[in-house]
């Protein structure tokens, strides 16, 4: 059996429906699960990042404390008789840079006027210069230790941080300074910030709030480049600003970044560990296009399924609701139906089942009413019409007769007159009885008017005649006893008209010739028989 998806069928509606929740499904999983994988991974992430930038911070101190440790040293053990002295001078420099060169682009002395006396390694044009106008002279000039502000090397075009320690004579005077630059992308210093990478995009930065540059950065750049202004990046004024933590914001470059700050804790600078969102989702995303396509994948299977499973489920429903049809017309008879399986298809069967039985009953009901007189049950003038077209074919096939009785009751008016109509019903009932307990189980009994029965005998032989008078006494005989009436005791008769006839005869005529005859008996007195 096909089963066709029509735009009001059933099956169509279940398998949209299906549909719709695997979409609505998928798509509730895409925006619950994208969401909670979300604040998920920016957790971890934030992390992760706090984690990398506190080792990254860690790193930095450990190189700035180092060289200031050095430089602290070496400050406290130049003998001040050298700052007169040059060449001895760069001579000690030498051996101090060759046993630790901590600081990559060298050292070098100045006077408290900021002239450079000497330096090692010699660099071509430092020696005699000025940096008076350094920041690290300025503070170094009052006796403290000084880091400089990272700046591209006036000599080599790299960054540089440059380092001074005063030295100060015994009474705490400043005689001259000692300054260390470190080239800060060397390979004791802060190589490692520099070419470190988070994910693919992501990285590092280290930020001097005070000189409002940033120092190191994964990104070259940005090496060196001034910070942004206020109000660009809300979390990186508040970071400039002491905030140490972790947040979403949007850089400078408009893309949307989870970050975490460290300090150094020896300067005021911190390190800021950045991934942009994007990639920290990234799983996310794969997730959903993963949802996507095997929502792809899977809807044309469970669409598929789903016909192949209605047209299962539904064709027991199809099949019953087709031999329904075909007995509506009449091309079946009307059974019941066979009851497939004990679900809701089973459950609608048995009930149509049901209604069929009734329905049966009330036509067997609706036939026997059409076919029998009401009060007698005897049947009425049409079956015994159907009943003598039988006989008499019967009768023609075999060479026999019929005979049909013709009985009128005598005196019955009276007793409707006398004692009312339901004593009258009681009597017919009683002839009716009376009747039937002396005819043969084979002929019909047929009440065909108000007092009006006929006898009809069939399968008779040559002596039909002498049959139908023996039947006849008979059926005058039932008569002889009066009738025990709730109402009385009542006396009945009956006049009986007999008529004879073969295979060849007309049963209208025949039964006319019974009636004509009963007619006669009725004027020869009643109580009687006459044969037509
Ligand atoms: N109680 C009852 N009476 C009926 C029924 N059908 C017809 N009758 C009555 O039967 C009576 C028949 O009339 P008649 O044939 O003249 O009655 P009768 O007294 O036998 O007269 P004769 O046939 O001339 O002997 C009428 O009074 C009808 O009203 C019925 O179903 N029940």
């Amino acid at each position: 059996m096909r089963l066709c998806l029509r735009a009001d069928s059933l099956t169509t509606r279940l398998i949209l429906l299906g549909s719709a929740l695997l979409l609505v499904g998928a798509l509730g999983r895409m925006i619950f699960l994208s969401s909670y994988l979300r604040n998920d991974l920016t957790q971890l992430t934030s992390a992760q990042l706090t984690s990398i930038a506190h080792y990254a911070a860690q790193d930095v101190d450990r190189d700035i404390v180092a060289r200031r440790d050095l430089l602290t040293h070496l400050a406290s053990k130049l003998p001040p008789a050298l700052l007169g002295r040059p060449a001895q001078l760069r001579a000690w420099l030498q051996e101090r840079q060759e046993t630790n060169p901590l600081f990559s682009r060298g050292l070098f002395v100045l006077d408290t006027a900021g002239q450079i006396i000497a330096d090692f390694p010699a660099v071509p044009g430092r020696a005699g210069s000025s940096a008076a106008d350094r920041d690290y002279f300025r503070q170094a000039s009052q006796g403290h230790l000084a880091v400089g502000q990272p700046t591209t090397g006036r000599i080599a075009p790299f960054p540089i941080l440059p380092m001074a320690a005063p030295l100060l004579d015994d009474g705490g005077s400043v005689r001259g300074i000692l300054v260390g630059v470190s080239e800060l992308q060397s390979g004791n210093f802060l190589a490692t910030l520099y070419t470190t990478r988070i994910g693919k995009t992501g990285g590092l930065l280290l930020i001097s709030p005070r000189d409002k540059l940033f120092v190191g950065a994964s990104d070259p750049t940005m090496i060196l480049a001034p910070t942004p202004a206020p109000g660009i990046n809300p979390l990186h004024d508040l970071a400039m600003n002491g905030f140490r933590g972790t947040g979403i914001t949007v850089n400078a470059k408009g893309v949307e970044e989870i970050v975490a700050t460290a300090s150094v804790p020896s300067l005021d600078w911190f390190v800021v560990a950045r991934l942009p969102t994007s990639e920290a989702h990234g799983s996310v995303s794969r997730l959903i296009h993963y949802i996507l396509r095997n929502t792809v994948i899977i809807l044309p299977l469970f669409i598929l399924a789903m016909i192949l499973i209605m047209r299962r489920m539904m064709r027991p429903l199809m099949e019953t609701a087709k031999r329904a049809d075909r007995m509506t017309q009449g091309e079946l008879p009307l059974e019941p139906l066979p009851v497939a399986r004990n679900d809701e298809v089973g459950h609608l069967t048995a009930a149509f089942n049901r209604v069929l039985s009734k329905l049966l009953e009330s036509q067997a009901e609706l036939s026997h009413m059409a076919h029998h007189d009401q009060l007698t049950g005897l049947p009425n003038r049409k079956l015994l019409a159907d009943r003598m077209k039988l006989a008499l074919a019967r009768a023609h096939r075999n060479d026999g007769w019929v005979a049909v009785l013709f009985l009128d009751l005598d005196g019955f008016k009276p007793i409707n007159d006398r004692h009312g109509h339901e004593t009258g019903d009681l009597a017919l009932r009683e002839v009716a009885n009376r009747l039937l307990a002396v005819i043969r189980r084979e002929d019909t009994l047929a009440r065909v008017g108000g007092d009006e029965f006929v006898v009809l005998l069939s399968d008779l032989d040559a002596s039909a005649g002498e049959t139908a008078e023996r039947v006849a006494d008979k059926c005058l005989a039932v008569f002889a006893t009066p009738f025990d009436l709730p109402a009385g005791s009542c006396v009945l008769g009956t006049s009986i008209g007999i008529a004879i006839g073969d295979g060849n005869c007309d049963q209208d005529r025949l039964l006319i010739a019974a009636d004509q005859a009963m007619y006669r008996a009725k004027e020869a007195g009643r109580g009687r028989y006459c044969l037509a």
